[in-house]
């Protein structure tokens, strides 16, 4: 993506809507990879890729016996970057009222008044929009060079993105974006008129899912009994008008609604893809409202991303979505205490420090903790912030025992005053050489909304790419292209518990998410993954 080669004209249009430009913009690559494995068509980027890895067997004599293997794969890349909708559940929250008033202010650069100075839009926070990939290293110095995440292949602009969605309560989202209290007054007042203008749609809403103290929001409601596709149908139609509303080529659907409390899952009610849809006309009390969106969504043909830590995505949904080649992704955003976390403990235990003991505590004010001051809320976000430091322990084995982990808590507590500044602390006891121990102790504010924001759109922004990523085998004549696994696994970076493909595994370290991103990427251009070898700097 170019820096913006045009200046965006909002403009409102109907319900559950608004915004972005005209068109998409026109974008202009700053770089072409010149190599006889790489073709460039107004239409398309293809290439032909060469994926190298090692796989490793146990010898007769118990020795690990390791093979280096090549497959070759052809990666496709669709160069038109498509007029997109981001349609949020949960529109009306700190979330999703923050992150459109961001993409308000950056799309007309505003510029406000704050107690410390004039502050202007920016997307910090945002790995699409905020961050480098080293490309190469110049042909005469041999200088990195980097380029920004977003123009190593075509991506939407956030500013392109056309904004709309549900919540169960109709405030308008100026007002809601002053009962969220994240922004600046000076700033709120300059996008409170186009705000105001954006009404939520009426969602779904089964009371059992989220926090009894969540229920005086509930006046923005869908009609009508949950026992019957009709809600599904009703979402299908709203994510249709939305489109056709916007003149949008594509939309992607973000759930940053309420923590939902975790449903069972049971054996012919949600364990494949028939039996959801059954359970879904039945009106199963074990079906979510989250999972009934992730099932429109499916139908619809519209990516869907769970920001929260409930298993929306039961067996039967992942089934739906891999039966109809629908692209979903979660959960959990990974934002403040949960991100430091995994980047520490991917630092301690690959410095050979044995981690003994993790202990995070935050406490927030905002109406995220409020629900989540509910156990049965709670426990989901428990499951997702202590999860995410499982891989990272079972690869040293040197360190760890087989099944020894540390000791891990995670506490949550409902502090009005705070406000959406959350407050995280952590206490890091680790053993060091010879009996010593390390002690570390953080204390966090993650103001959580605008820490989520810039991960909203990532994922959305990511989403779309993906759509117009196809692969084949390279090697197999005739193949046809085809798209990633349902379950994009390329998204974890964002996210607290990774959604992977069944029988998968699940990475948390920060630094290879990024990785795997970054080098999925310069794949799809025929780029060899990121090495800092730099062997050019070495073997001279
Ligand atoms: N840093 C972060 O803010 C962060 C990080 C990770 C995960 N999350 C998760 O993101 C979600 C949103 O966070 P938030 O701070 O914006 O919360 P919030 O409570 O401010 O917003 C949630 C919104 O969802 C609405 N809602 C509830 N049930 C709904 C339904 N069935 N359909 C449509 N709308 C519904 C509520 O009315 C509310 O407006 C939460 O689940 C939270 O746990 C947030
Ligand atoms: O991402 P992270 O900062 O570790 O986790 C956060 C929690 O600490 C916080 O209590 C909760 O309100 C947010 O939804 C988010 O999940």
């Amino acid at each position: 993506m170019a820096p913006h080669a045009e200046e965006h004209t909002g403009s409102s249009n109907g319900a559950g809507h608004a915004n972005g430009s005209s068109a998409a913009t026109t974008t202009q690559e700053v770089f072409t990879v010149n190599s006889p494995n790489v073709t460039y068509t107004d239409a398309e980027i293809r290439s032909k890729y060469t994926y190298r890895t090692t796989k490793v067997e146990a010898g007769a004599d118990g020795k690990f016996v390791a093979t280096p293997t090549e497959t070759l794969y052809d990666f496709k890349v669709e160069r038109k970057v498509p007029k997109t909708g981001m349609m949020l559940v949960g529109w009306g929250g700190n979330n999703g009222t923050t992150v459109t008033a961001g993409i308000i202010a950056n799309r007309r650069n505003m510029v406000w008044e704050t107690k410390e100075g004039p502050r202007e839009a920016n997307y910090y926070g945002s790995v699409v929009m905020g961050s480098t990939m080293k490309l190469g290293t110049d042909a005469k110095t041999s200088r990195e060079i980097n380029i920004p995440f977003s123009q190593v292949l075509p991506m939407v602009h956030p500013n392109d993105l056309v904004i709309g969605g549900w919540d169960i309560s109709k405030m308008n989202m100026a007002d809601a974006m002053d009962r969220a209290q994240v922004l600046e007054p000076t700033l709120k007042a300059q996008v409170k008129k186009e705000m105001a203008s954006m009404v939520p749609l009426p969602s779904i809403y089964y009371p059992d899912f989220i926090a009894a103290n969540q229920e005086d929001r509930a006046d923005n409601v869908i009609e009508g009994s949950k026992a019957s596709m009709a809600h599904v149908e009703h979402l299908r139609k709203d994510i249709r008008d939305f489109k056709a509303n916007n003149g949008l080529d594509k939309v992607i659907v973000m759930w940053t609604a309420n923590t939902e409390r975790y449903a069972s899952v049971l054996e012919g009610v949600n364990d494949t893809a028939d039996n959801i849809l059954k359970s879904i006309e039945q009106g199963h009390e074990e079906v979510s409202p989250s999972s009934v969106f992730a099932v429109a969504c499916i139908l619809e043909g519209a990516p869907f991303i769970n920001g929260s830590p409930q298993n929306t995505f039961v067996p039967g949904v992942i089934e739906l979505a891999e039966k109809h080649n629908a692209f979903i992704g979660g959960d959990d955003f990974k934002s403040g205490q949960t991100k430091m976390k995994s980047a520490l403990v991917d630092f301690l235990i690959n410095a050979g420090i044995k981690l003994t003991s993790i202990a995070s505590y935050n406490h927030l004010g905002n109406n995220d903790g409020k629900n989540l001051s509910s156990q049965k809320q709670f426990r989901s976000k428990e499951i997702s912030k202590s999860n995410v430091v499982d891989d990272m322990v079972e690869a040293n084995h040197v360190l760890y025992k087989k099944d020894e982990h540390p000791d891990h808590c995670v506490v949550i507590k409902y502090m009005p005053a705070v406000a959406d500044n959350k407050r995280a602390l952590d206490e890091y006891y680790a053993e060091i050489f010879m009996g010593g121990h390390q002690t570390i102790s953080l204390f966090n504010i993650c103001e959580d909304s605008l820490l989520a924001s810039p991960l909203i759109i990532d994922l959305v922004v990511l989403a779309e790419m993906m759509t117009r990523i196809q692969w084949k085998d390279g090697s197999a004549e005739g193949a046809d292209y085809k798209s990633f696994h349902s379950v994009l696994s390329v998204l974890s970076y964002m996210l607290k518990a990774p959604l992977t493909p069944p029988g998968t595994p699940v990475v948390n370290s920060l630094a290879k998410q990024r990785a795997a991103l970054t080098n999925i990427f310069r794949a799809c251009v025929g780029l060899e993954p990121e090495s800092d070898m730099t062997l050019e700097h070495k073997l001279f």
